[in-house]
């Protein structure tokens, strides 16, 4: 029996990350709920995931060899955020390309490279008080959409192929996705590429100075509000732009500050 609350199980929060944490087991897990209620996430046959709300008296069997994990108070941005290591495959830049096994990276960990990110409400975009207090708080004063499709941008092959040419920019990306999806991809300490995919209510910030690339997922559409301090300047840097202030302050303030920290490096 397992009675799963902060004041009757040790390390509370840690089991949490633990149970969230994408993972298999050689045998059946059964589950059956007897108070409370908690989510079951599995993986599709396409990798995504279907979320399975259980409630007292519901039992669950997951069969053995399931990738799956399990939610019980944790962080709601990690149903529209995930992170994980790139494999170094060529092929298809809009599969995942998710190292074998999957290495996951949290939002915690992208934080320290400076990468933030929300969920927020996407469907009342226009009278979120929490989006309004992200803009006050940050300066985000500009704000317009992006759709990333053949019908609704134009030259919309050579866009994509920017968007995924390795650059920086001298401020903030920041994109706010409020349908579809897409992959930011970012550097992390050691040059590794770690994948982003933002999903709607997704809304992530890169920093000044940061390498990234950005590209659309197999389902190939993503609309995005994007917000600015200021006017806005989208000029991207295509690496090497290593001798631009904003590349070298980047350096000092996420790279060398915590370069003895394991945290995000690849090699770790
Ligand atoms: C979904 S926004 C399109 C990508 C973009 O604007 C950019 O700058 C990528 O680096
Ligand atoms: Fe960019
Ligand atoms: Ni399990």
């Amino acid at each position: 029996m397992l009675d799963l609350c902060p004041e009757k199980v040790d390390k509370y929060e840690e089991k949490l990350r633990n149970f969230y944490t994408e993972h298999i087991h050689g045998d059946e897990e059964i589950r059956y709920c007897l108070e409370g209620s908690g989510y079951f996430d599995v993986r599709d046959k396409d990798d995504r995931w279907i979320r399975i709300w259980i409630k007292p008296g519901d039992l669950i069997v997951l069969p053995a060899g399931i990738y799956h994990r399990s939610d019980y108070a944790l962080d709601d941005r990690e149903e529209v955020l995930e992170a994980w290591y790139m494999d170094d495959s060529t092929e298809d830049q809009r599969l995942p390309h998710h190292r074998e096994p999957k290495e996951l990276v949290s939002l915690d960990k992208l934080s320290e490279l400076g990468v933030l990110s929300w969920r927020l409400d996407a469907d009342n975009y226009e009278a979120d008080e929490e989006l309004k207090k992200i803009r006050a708080d940050r300066g985000y004063s500009y704000v317009d959409f992006i759709e990333v499709c053949p019908e609704k941008l134009p030259n919309y092959e050579e866009k994509i192929k920017n968007f995924f040419e390795e650059h920086l920019h001298t401020d903030e990306e920041i994109r706010y996705c409020l349908a579809g999806s897409g992959y930011f991809d970012v550097r992390d300490r050691n040059d590794a590429w770690i994948r982003v995919w933002v999903k709607k209510g997704g809304m992530i910030v890169l920093p000044a100075g940061i390498y990234h690339r950005f590209t659309l997922d197999s389902n190939n559409y993503i609309k995005a509000m994007r917000l600015f301090i200021g006017d806005p300047i989208w000029t991207p840097f295509n690496r090497p732009h290593d001798h631009l202030p904003a590349r070298k302050d980047y350096i000092e303030t996420f790279v060398q500050k915590d370069a003895a920290s394991p945290a995000v490096d690849a090699a770790a």
